[in-house]
């Protein structure tokens, strides 16, 4: 599968995203500079990752949202390709309105640096295919404006439609009903604050949780 990682002035965890993608899907990924305006051609999963694009100016991932590539990504999110946007990826999809709800400072305006224990929402993405819902999870977090945010009527419907892919186990940084990463509503694209890309070998992460997202991708939209 030929896979695509955007990159932002700004953006860090590119070359982690980067090195699990080439690690679980054997293939490095095409590097994609915000200024472009087309993906690759046949593209199967476009990864935007984590950092600080535009320096978090404005509110995080509000200048990114706006780069000339998102046209492109929206297109290709539309046509049902994958997009899995990670921390600062998952802001800068709420910010270019590829998901709902916003991510707020965290409640104790601190930066969360950690290990965090997550519960699988559910099975049914190519997200997550490879976990079973309810299951219980290790995934980092980095991040200072986490806090998930969305009005009652967004949070119910969410729910409602199976969408809430993540939750925390338990407080991390004040997000509503303690969602972690939420789905479009084809499934097709995820945002997520936590950091699967950091999880993927014990020897090197402490974990291996986050590889299971990768193999189920890369499974579900063709090696
Ligand atoms: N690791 C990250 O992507 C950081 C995300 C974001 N800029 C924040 O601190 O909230």
């Amino acid at each position: 599968m030929k896979t695509a990682v955007l990159v932002f002035p700004g953006s860090n965890c590119d070359r982690d995203i980067a090195t699990a993608l080439e690690q679980v899907g054997g293939t490095a990924p095409t590097m994609v500079w915000h200024a472009e305006t087309e993906l690759p051609d046949g593209v199967g999963l476009i990864a935007i990752p984590g950092g600080f694009s535009y320096g978090d100016y404005l509110r995080s991932g509000a200048i990114g949202a706006r780069s000339p590539i998102m046209r492109a990504v929206s297109d290709a999110a539309g046509r049902g390709v994958p997009v899995l946007g990670i921390c600062n990826g998952f802001q800068i999809l709420t910010e270019a309105g590829l998901l709902p709800g916003a991510l707020m400072r965290n409640a104790g305006l601190d930066f969360v640096c950690r290990d965090v224990a997550l519960t699988v929402g559910t099975s049914q993405s190519v997200f997550t295919s490879r976990y079973a819902a309810g299951e219980q999870i290790v995934y980092p977090v980095a991040h200072h404006d986490g806090n998930y945010s969305a009005d009652a009527e967004t949070l119910d419907r969410l729910e409602g439609e199976g969408r809430v892919a993540f939750r925390y186990a338990g407080p991390v940084n004040g997000s509503a009903r303690g969602i972690a990463g939420v789905l479009s509503p084809a499934g097709n694209v995820l945002g997520l604050m936590p950091h699967p890309e950091r999880r993927i070998e014990t020897a090197a992460h402490g974990g291996d949780d986050g590889r299971r997202m990768f193999e189920g991708l890369f499974e579900a939209v063709g090696a």
